[in-house]
């Protein structure tokens, strides 16, 4: 499973859907995970939630080793919505994490953050909850591989979608052509392509894949509308 969710692609963004598991039958996460790939996921969206950046617990990194020790190359995008995210580093790097998406709103010294993952190889990425202003983002937009907007406020799945988060993911694409540009956040079929007209490529969502009758029909809707507002876009 490769995943081209490298930053600032000169070669131009591409549509990747990335289901969260949040939602999901966690008693069963492996055949979850594997689930979703076989379904046609790009990624792997891992919500890890510490009780204190937001009012929800989750898993750590020794879930994330075991879910690698069975699921080789897929990607794995650890949102990480957890104080002191930096003290994460290393064991998520260690248990196969591929992407660290860090909170700006977690740590005073995100240039620190993002230096410490890159040493790592894992991809580096920013999330900003809904009260968040995007131009916050501006000083590390160029040293990161992708910006994520929350369309929800973050700590639980099934919340309805706030499109007045939008205006930001235009801001971003406006002004950075090659930037992934995430969303997540009650997304689904209803209104992906809200979100990909306003220039998101890497799409986020959990109850509405994990829920449907047909996943793999959910997920190439999701991924076919998205590469339709690229294309729309060039
Ligand atoms: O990080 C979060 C919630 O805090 C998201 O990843 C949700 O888990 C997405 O689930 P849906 O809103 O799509 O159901």
């Amino acid at each position: 499973m490769s995943c081209s969710c490298s930053g600032n692609n000169k070669n131009g963004i591409q549509a990747m859907i990335g289901p969260s598991i949040l939602n999901a039958d966690l008693s069963n996460l492996k055949f979850e995970c594997e689930n979703l790939l076989e379904s046609g996921a790009d990624y792997l969206h891992l919500d890890v939630m510490d009780g204190h950046f937001v009012p929800n617990l989750t898993f750590g990194h020794p879930v994330v080793k075991c879910l690698r020790s069975h699921i080789k190359d897929a990607f794995f995008d650890m949102h990480m919505m957890v104080d002191q995210p930096e003290k994460w580093i290393k064991d998520m790097h260690e248990s196969g994490a591929t992407q660290f998406t860090f909170h700006l709103e977690t740590t005073k010294t995100p240039e620190e953050c993002i230096r410490k993952i890159k040493e790592t190889g894992m991809k580096v990425g920013i999330g900003i909850k809904p009260n968040t202003p995007v131009e916050q983002l501006l000083p590390f937009i160029n040293d990161i591989d992708m910006a994520l907007i929350m369309t929800v406020e973050p700590g639980k799945g099934g919340q309805s979608f706030m499109a007045d988060m939008l205006p930001k993911v235009k801001f971003l694409r406006e002004n950075f052509q090659y930037l992934n540009i995430e969303v997540d956040g009650g997304v689904g079929p209803g209104n992906v392509k809200l979100c990909s007209d306003n220039g998101a490529n890497m799409i986020v969502a959990g109850t509405s894949i994990i829920n449907s009758k047909n996943r793999k029909e959910t997920i190439s809707l999701l991924k076919q509308t998205v590469q339709d507002s690229i294309l729309q876009r060039k």
